[in-house]
């Protein structure tokens, strides 16, 4: 495949020329494993730079809050709208601070999870109210939507017993399963209403597997996005 340099632009009034490509998913399905393999193939592709960030914690402002919602701690749990809240601050400071000037410049950016986990998780997962989270993600990102969205799809359980057996499980990872498994309802439900915009890939096929299909997929966008020939 031919390279091509993406267009930098950037200031007042300019098209954002990057790419925003965003992984998601229940718990352990093999996201930041994915994304340091595309970041690097990827990169062998392009002159843009590419670019790997998260949420929460994409910012400095972003990892206190991701170690205050992610710390397990018994005194005083976190109320569902406060973390909403939180996950909401993290997004607004991510994508004003990061994510925009990144995308001016016409970087591609990988990211870990945006706006549909805190539809799944704040809204499926916890019960809050879905339109309230539309609002809130709609502030938050004041309208930036991924440009892609790849949905790593594991069931569940396989998921969090490869989080255990990865170490320590953090706060969210210790919700029981019910949670989890209204948490994977919404991925796919989100995942039937936004065809063009979210594509399911079997978590559970082994790692190079994996890595073969999202290369597939990436090679055919780069194409029709005209950033490889
Ligand atoms: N396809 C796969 N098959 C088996 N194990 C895998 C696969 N992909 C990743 N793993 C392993 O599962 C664990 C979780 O993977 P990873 O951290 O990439 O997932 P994640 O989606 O980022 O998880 P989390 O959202 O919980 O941080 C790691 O130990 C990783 O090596
Ligand atoms: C963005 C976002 C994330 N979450 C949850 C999902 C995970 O449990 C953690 C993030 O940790 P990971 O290493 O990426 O798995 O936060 C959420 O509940 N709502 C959100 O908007």
């Amino acid at each position: 495949m031919a390279r091509r340099s993406l267009l930098i632009s950037g200031g007042e009034g300019q098209q954002m020329r990057g790419k925003l490509i965003v992984f998601e998913g229940v718990e352990g399905g093999g996201k930041t494993t994915q994304m340091q393999r595309v970041q690097v193939w990827l990169q062998s592709l392009t002159d843009a730079p590419v670019v790997m960030t998260r949420e929460p914690g994409g910012t400095l402002l972003g990892q206190e809050l991701r170690r205050l919602l992610l710390e397990y701690q018994e005194e005083e749990p976190i109320q569902d709208r406060a973390e909403l809240l939180m996950y909401a601050a993290d997004r607004a400071q991510h994508i004003e601070g990061f994510l925009k000037p990144l995308l001016y410049q016409g970087t591609i950016i990988l990211c870990d999870r945006y706006t549909d986990s805190t539809i799944a998780y704040q809204g499926y997962g916890r019960g809050l109210d879905l339109s309230l989270i539309e609002q809130l993600n709609q502030i938050a990102t004041q309208g930036l939507e991924s440009d892609l969205t790849l949905w790593l799809d594991v069931d569940v359980e396989i998921g969090l017993a490869r989080t255990r057996a990865r170490g320590k499980i953090d706060r969210m990872e210790q919700a029981n399963l019910a949670f989890h498994q209204r948490v994977q309802q919404g991925f796919q439900r989100l995942a039937e209403a936004n065809p063009e915009r979210i594509i399911k890939i079997d978590g559970t096929l082994n790692i190079d597997r994996v890595t073969e299909k999202i290369q597939l997929i990436l090679s055919q966008k780069l194409i029709e996005w005209g950033l490889i020939l």
